[in-house]
């Protein structure tokens, strides 16, 4: 049967191309308070250098809250958020963050000037900005597509635009915010394949927020399931010991979408039933 372990033991996962790149994320005790409102309370996570975290949750309740404060966006009331030891201050490069709408592309620079962006802003020269440029989008499969605009490509190749801009700043830890939410089912499913070599090419350590089962099965080294909000915090994690590439068919694949369904599943009707009493309270 599959179980849920403690939240704050990374497993040490397979062997990565480039191991030595990521860096371990340590998430300690974290409060986060929007005014009187209390998002998420006492999380704490340790995720392994290199390592593919999924965090899963119902709507709502502060995924992309603890994403945006690994990124250093949003700053926690209590607790601390290290990266290899070192206190998150504020937005860096080391944290490289992919959005769901890949609308943040500066649509009057091609696509290599795109992605170029981050080594230019660095002081990299044109020829390291270029050729950094070229690997990345060779990376995501677009090489062919360096001298195009964002509005001549389709939107899965717009986020796959996104996602060699954020590696071209050579993160050590990518934080996806559901970034192929906004895809149809096809893109979406090439685009998770893609996403699953990049990680193990890069070895970048990545925090991947979604509401997708299947998905977090497919990518991640573990699962976090949130509770319900207000006040959500981490209430199970699951690891994902099942051979790469995954099969969805394998029959500890099932077993693992079951116990996540089951455990998010009681998460959701927890929450629209605390909605449910809210509303009953504002008649
Ligand atoms: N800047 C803010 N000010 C006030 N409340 C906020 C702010 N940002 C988020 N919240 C609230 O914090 C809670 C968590 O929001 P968050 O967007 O992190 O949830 P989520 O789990 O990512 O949701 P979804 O899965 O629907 O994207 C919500 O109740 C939201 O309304």
């Amino acid at each position: 049967m599959t179980k849920a372990i403690e939240a704050d033991r990374p497993p040490s996962g397979p062997a990565r191309e480039n191991d030595a790149h990521g860096a371990a994320v340590a998430v300690d005790g974290v409060d986060i308070r929007f005014g009187s409102f209390h998002a998420v309370r006492d999380i704490s996570l340790d995720i392994a250098a290199g390592e593919f975290l999924c965090l899963l949750g119902p709507s709502g309740c502060g995924k992309s809250t603890l994403l945006s404060a690994l990124a250093g966006f949003v700053h926690p009331h209590s607790g601390s958020l290290t990266v290899d030891g070192m206190p998150v201050t504020g937005p860096d490069p080391e944290l490289g963050m992919v959005f769901q709408s890949s609308e943040a592309l500066f649509d009057w620079l091609t696509v290599r000037q795109n992605v170029a962006f981050g080594p230019r802003m660095r002081g990299r020269s044109r020829a390291e900005q270029h050729k950094l440029a070229d690997e990345y989008l060779s990376l995501v499969g677009l090489r062919h597509c360096a001298d195009r605009f964002p509005s001549q490509l389709s939107g899965g190749m717009r986020q796959r635009v996104q996602i060699a801009r954020v590696l071209a700043n050579e993160p050590r830890v990518v934080l996806m915010d559901e970034p192929f939410g906004a895809l149809d089912a096809q893109t979406r499913q090439v685009m998770q394949e893609e996403m699953a070599r990049i990680w193990q090419t890069s070895g970048c350590t990545v925090v991947f927020v979604t509401h997708d089962i299947d998905e977090a099965i497919l990518l991640a080294d573990r699962v976090a399931v949130m509770t319900a909000g207000p006040a959500a915090s981490v209430k199970s994690v699951y690891p994902v010991d099942l051979p790469r590439p995954r099969d969805e068919s394998d029959p500890a694949a099932r077993e693992l979408r079951h116990a996540l369904r089951d455990d998010i599943g009681e998460e959701v009707r927890k929450a629209l039933l605390a909605q449910g009493l809210d509303q009953e309270e504002q008649r």
